[in-house]
């Protein structure tokens, strides 16, 4: 069964249709990334599969006792404000110590307990983020734009991450990205949205599809040989890239 399943969903707010007949599904350990242009849907679309956005048609569906970790975009913490890492990871859920030890672990920064918020770096701020996502354990991750601000090795950094903790701990993960030459490596497969899904497919078929391309320029002919550079195995062309019209 998968986690999570989306079917024909729309979404509006007032009469501006921000989603039209998006389906979705994501299995079990995989990683699916959602890019787009700004506007396009995507933060709708994860909220839309959490049930924080109402849907105007359509139908999610989540496996039953699904358990969800969330990686924002950003949260500001006062510069001002004390307060240590393992504060923070303890301010909304009830864990011991061991628990977020084991988590920061997991997210590749186990020195970090005793640290103030204030003193991390933008790439360190960004684990401890993750490592809150992972303290209960969840089946599936999702994370939106969670490298914004970062270099793009930090990017690339955190992304790698991510994979160790899917290989580590089995977990799926959904995921919103504008770098897609940056998570390409780390994507099983991709979902082009612009308020409908224009492509989806494994990230090379993504890349090269003429409505990824209409959307994002031709610029992508570098990340891609990037992309086939670190990986020389085969992918099968599933490709799934009937172009829907918009209206
Ligand atoms: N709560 C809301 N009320 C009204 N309009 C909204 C609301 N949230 C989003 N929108 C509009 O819906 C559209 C899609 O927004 P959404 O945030 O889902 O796109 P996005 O692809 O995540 O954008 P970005 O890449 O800029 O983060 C935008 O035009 C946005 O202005």
């Amino acid at each position: 069964m998968s986690l999570i399943s989306a079917t024909n969903i729309s979404v509006r707010y007032g009469a501006n249709t921000v989603l039209r007949n998006v389906s979705l599904s994501v299995e079990p350990g995989e990683i699916v990334t959602i890019v787009g242009p700004n506007g396009s849907g995507k933060t709708s679309l994860l909220k839309a599969v959490i049930g924080a956005a109402q849907l105007a048609a359509g139908q999610v569906t989540q496996k039953p006792g699904l358990k969800i970790g969330y990686v924002p975009q950003r949260l500001h913490i006062d510069p001002t404000l004390p307060i240590t890492v393992e504060r923070f990871m303890r301010l909304t859920q009830r864990v011991d110590t061991k628990d977020c030890a084991n988590a920061l672990e997991a997210a590749g920064v186990p020195d970090l307990l005793k640290r103030q918020m204030s003193a991390l770096s933008g790439g360190q701020f960004q684990r401890v983020l993750l490592a809150r996502a992972l303290i209960n354990r969840p089946d599936v991750l999702l994370l939106d734009e969670a490298t914004q601000g970062l270099d793009q090795r930090g990017s690339a950094a955190f992304y790698q991450q991510i994979e160790t903790v899917r290989q580590d701990t089995g977990c799926a993960v959904l995921m919103i990205s504008h770098e897609l030459h940056v998570v390409m490596s780390a994507s099983d497969r991709v979902i082009c949205l612009n308020g409908h899904v224009c492509c989806e497919g494994t990230p090379a078929v993504v890349a090269s599809a003429p409505e990824y391309r209409a959307l994002f320029g031709s610029g992508t002919g570098g990340a891609l040989a990037l992309y086939r550079h670190d990986h020389d195995h085969d992918h099968d062309h599933d490709h799934a890239c009937g172009h829907e019209a918009a209206e």
